[in-house]
């Protein structure tokens, strides 16, 4: 603890550590300390009892109020120095060459402390900035041959940037859905899906859709389909039809913004781990999707998988769909494998055929048929996937 009283120092420099501005050259230059500035107090209460010699000028910009000195600064010397500019520009100010710690330009000062250097600390910040820039057209540059010559980083810059793209489109359209439909609404999914179906054109990808039409049945109804990747949501965007919500794992609700927007959105979440629980929510949906008239989109398979074939299903979603007697709406998306694979670090641009499949009745179908009912609709599916993938043959030597 620092002791106040009629000792405590008098100006802002002896608090802060931050050595006074003085002339470092001509007749008034200090002749102690071999021609350098005071060098600034250690951490000792020693300094607090002796006064400086000369009283300098309060820096304006960051007044001490009256009466009320500011405690010693917690920092450690250096950092102290550093944060007024007499760290790494102070060589500058005393003529002297650059200190053998130097770093570049990422390691400066921040600007305002530069500024305390007079003219010749704005020509080395103007040197800084321009040195930033050169950094950044060297990496600028070096980006595409980079990405060029190694997979690895391609990859890893490619998703980094659908990453991004949530996080930055979330927070950005998170205030437009409060505004225009005022909370958690089905509704803003039209909002989301707006700007989620222009990723597409930074990745270079292409769908092909066919079967619109099957998603204009009466009412309600549960859709299934394959999930491959994270870059399903841009298939997903691509077709969701109106009304429509889906069932994610709870642990996205905390994926920051991107979480925000999607409960916004409505998306059901659902603990995986607790099958009790998963079942009670799903048993609500079924109670409420007829007389909310909205359809829910689920992923049977419950995890990603991008191998190129289906996971064997889960039944939740059948289960829901017996309850509420709605139809099942398959929906299958064509293999990423030629385009898509983290295992080979593989990532680029590529065309996504997409078919929305008949739907299948469940009116009359009770409990005991969802097992029959999961299994239909997964061999349907897995018959388009193959056949949509260009392996039509695969579906009988795998099955
Ligand atoms: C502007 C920028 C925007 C950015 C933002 C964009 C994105 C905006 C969109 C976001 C979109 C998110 C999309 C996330 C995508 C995922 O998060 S996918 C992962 C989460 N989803 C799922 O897991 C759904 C599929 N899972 C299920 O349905 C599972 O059945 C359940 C309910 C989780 C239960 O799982 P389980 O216990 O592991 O599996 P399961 O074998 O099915 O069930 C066990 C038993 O319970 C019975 N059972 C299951 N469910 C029920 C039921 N409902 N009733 C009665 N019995 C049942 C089964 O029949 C079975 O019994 P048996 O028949 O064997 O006797
Ligand atoms: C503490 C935060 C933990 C949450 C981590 C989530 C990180 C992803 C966040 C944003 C990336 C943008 C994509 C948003 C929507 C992604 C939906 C998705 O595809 O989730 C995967 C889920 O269907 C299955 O998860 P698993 O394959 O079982 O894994």
């Amino acid at each position: 603890m620092v002791k106040q009283g009629p000792k405590a120092p008098t100006y802002y420099h002896e608090w802060t550590q931050i050595p006074p501005r003085m002339p470092t050259r001509g007749p008034n230059a200090p002749s102690s300390h071999h021609g350098r500035h005071p060098q600034p107090p250690h951490r000792t209460t020693k300094h607090l009892r002796a006064p400086l010699p000369a009283p300098p000028q309060p820096p304006t910009s960051l007044p001490t109020a009256p009466g009320r000195p500011r405690p010693p600064s917690p920092c450690p010397p250096r950092l102290a120095e550093g944060r007024a500019g007499a760290g790494r520009t102070a060589h500058i100010r005393r003529g002297q060459p650059r200190a053998k710690g130097w770093k570049g330009p990422g390691f400066s000062s921040p600007r305002w402390a530069r500024g305390l250097g007079g003219v010749k600390g704005r020509e080395e910040s103007s040197s800084m900035e321009l040195g930033w820039l050169l950094w950044g057209a060297a990496v600028l540059l070096l980006l595409p041959v980079l990405m060029e010559l190694s997979p690895a980083v391609n990859f890893a810059l490619r998703i980094g940037f659908y990453y991004l793209l949530f996080f930055v489109c979330s927070a950005l359209t998170a205030p437009v859905c409060l505004l225009v439909n005022g909370g958690r609404t089905v509704k803003n999914m039209r909002i989301i899906k707006t700007v989620v179906k222009t990723f597409k054109y930074f990745f270079g990808l292409r769908f092909e859709v066919k079967g619109l039409e099957n998603f204009e049945v009466e009412g309600p109804a549960i859709i299934v389909s394959n999930h491959q990747s994270i870059l399903d949501m841009m298939g997903l965007m691509e077709v969701l039809p109106d009304n429509c919500v889906q069932v994610g794992k709870k642990e996205l609700m905390y994926a920051g913004t991107v979480g925000l927007i999607i409960y916004l959105g409505g998306v059901i979440f659902i603990n995986r781990k607790s099958t009790s629980s998963a079942k009670m929510v799903m048993a609500e949906v079924a109670k409420t999707m007829a007389t909310d008239n909205v359809k829910v989109w689920v992923y049977p398979e419950g995890t990603r998988n991008c191998t190129g074939d289906l996971l064997p299903f889960k039944k939740g979603a059948f289960h829901v769909a017996v309850q509420a007697q709605v139809p099942v709406i398959p929906v299958v998306y064509s293999s990423f494998t030629t385009f898509y694979n983290p295992k080979k670090n593989l990532f680029t641009s590529g065309k996504i055929k997409v078919e929305v499949l008949p739907p299948i009745e469940t009116k009359g179908l009770t409990s005991d048929d969802v097992s029959e009912l999961t299994d239909r609709c997964y061999r349907i599916m897995r018959e388009t996937l193959f056949r949509l993938s260009g392996r039509p043959g695969e579906v009988k030597d795998s099955s």
